[in-house]
């Protein structure tokens, strides 16, 4: 579903020196594959990221999704068929819009619509159900301004929105670590249902081990632009935290003695 070939990145630092981000980095994904990424930070996820959603050029390598290169597609043509979920609950929604109007804006993704930008009345019921599901009150708020809505409220919406028009390709960075452990895992299991459901091929940054393994059906872990482990599966299922500690301590990483891996 997802491939990236031979990724190249690298970037000039401040000091003129060119830093290699990614050098020949492979990775392929099916459809419906619930993919967690963990790892120290500068490991180069969210550039990883970047590179996918066109935000960031390569150097080298191919970007192909659904047998379809887009390794040369802008940006806004990547957006018609992915979605990204940001760490930020303002990113994603527009808080001077009604809820209403940020799900029908959602809605309505990738389609020429007039000045009333197709406030899709007929869709109304639908929005109501999905947001009750969440049961964080929003499905009461259709005509409040997203603003207005708590963090965690607008982050279920930014979900919400980014899910419905099914992407091939989901991208979570760390979407659920600006909220409160009971928010997090509602958004959590919500974003585990909906990728189930409609089978969307998903990445999810995350710095919270746990989460990493509960979630998705195969773990990866990035150090310094490698992918050192990949989990899937059963496997996957008999980790924990202490045991994924220990895994990556044993790949023997020339960690500095204070380089921490952040979880
Ligand atoms: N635009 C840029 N210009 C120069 N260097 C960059 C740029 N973007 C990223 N980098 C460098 O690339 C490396 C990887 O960064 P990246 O943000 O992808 O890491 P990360 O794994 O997402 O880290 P974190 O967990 O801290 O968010 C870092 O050394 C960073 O400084």
């Amino acid at each position: 579903m997802l491939k990236l070939n031979n990724l190249n990145k690298s970037f000039i630092n401040n000091l003129g020196m060119t830093k290699n981000i990614f050098t020949d980095l492979n990775f392929h994904m099916k459809k419906g594959d619930f993919v967690s990424v963990i790892g120290s930070n500068g490991a180069g996820k969210s550039t990883l990221f970047n590179l996918i959603m066109g935000n960031t050029e390569l150097d080298q390598g191919e970007v192909i999704i659904s047998n379809k290169n887009i390794t040369n597609f802008p940006k806004h043509k990547r957006n018609s068929f992915m979605s990204k979920v940001y760490q930020n609950p303002s990113f994603g929604t527009s808080p001077s819009m009604t809820v209403f109007e940020n799900l029908s804006m959602a809605d309505n993704k990738g389609e020429v619509f007039g000045l009333t930008f197709g406030l899709n009345k007929k869709r109304k019921n639908f929005y109501k159900e999905t947001l009750a599901e969440l049961d964080l009150g929003i499905e009461e708020q259709l005509d409040t301004k997203v603003g207005s809505l708590s963090g965690g409220q607008r982050q279920c919406l930014a979900l919400i929105m980014a899910t419905l028009k099914k992407p091939k390709l989901l991208l979570l960075d760390e979407h659920t670590a600006a909220l409160d452990p009971k928010t997090s895992k509602i958004i959590m299991n919500k974003t585990s249902d909906i990728v189930k459901k409609e089978k969307i091929a998903t990445i999810m940054i995350t710095h919270n081990l746990q989460d990493a393994i509960d979630y998705g059906n195969r773990l990866i872990m990035l150090h310094e632009g490698n992918i050192i482990l990949d989990i899937e599966e059963e496997e996957k299922k008999s980790l924990s935290v202490e045991k994924l500690l220990k895994i990556f301590n044993e790949k023997h990483l020339k960690l500095k003695d204070n380089e921490v891996f952040i979880v």
